[in-house]
């Protein structure tokens, strides 16, 4: 089996809403997603893919929804005075943890056809947290 990984880099602000300590309040991350997609056999070109296709798959998704912005539980009471004050925001069925993040991430490179073997989101530069399903 191989492997390659694509690291690409992002940030956005959230707040988990259940954490005891001082992550329950709103604060920000620059981050890093180790994107790992693995093939039995190399294509054509030698390649389990060109990194540039995984980055391309991963950006449409970050780019769009999670890079600047403000990532919420949609159950945060915050949403309705950020709605009426015109600001950005997500919406996530599940608090906006680097767990539930991998996982999203993983969820729309898989849907692009790629066997994705893992994403591990780097939140800070000594805590990650990584989503597979192998
Ligand atoms: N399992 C998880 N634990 C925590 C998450 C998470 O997503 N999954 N997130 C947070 C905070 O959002 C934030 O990432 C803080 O992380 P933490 O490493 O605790 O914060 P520090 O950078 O302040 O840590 P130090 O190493 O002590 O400086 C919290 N936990
Ligand atoms: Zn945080």
């Amino acid at each position: 089996m191989f492997t390659i990984t694509k690291e690409v880099y992002f940030c956005y602000g959230h707040r988990l809403m259940k954490h005891q300590g001082k992550c329950r309040h709103l604060h920000g991350h620059s981050v890093k997603a180790a994107i790992t997609v693995m093939a039995e056999t190399l294509n054509e070109q030698g390649m389990v893919c060109d990194f540039a296709e995984i980055e391309a798959a991963a950006s449409e998704y970050i780019d769009e929804q999670l890079d600047h912005n403000l990532l919420l539980h949609k159950d945060d009471p915050l949403l309705p005075a950020l709605a009426s004050a015109g600001e950005r925001f997500l919406a996530l069925d599940e608090h906006p943890t680097a767990e539930y993040l991998a996982k999203l991430i993983f969820g729309h490179i898989a849907g692009r056809g790629y066997k994705v073997k893992s994403v591990t989101l780097w939140e800070t530069s000594n805590a990650c947290a990584t989503y597979s399903e192998f």
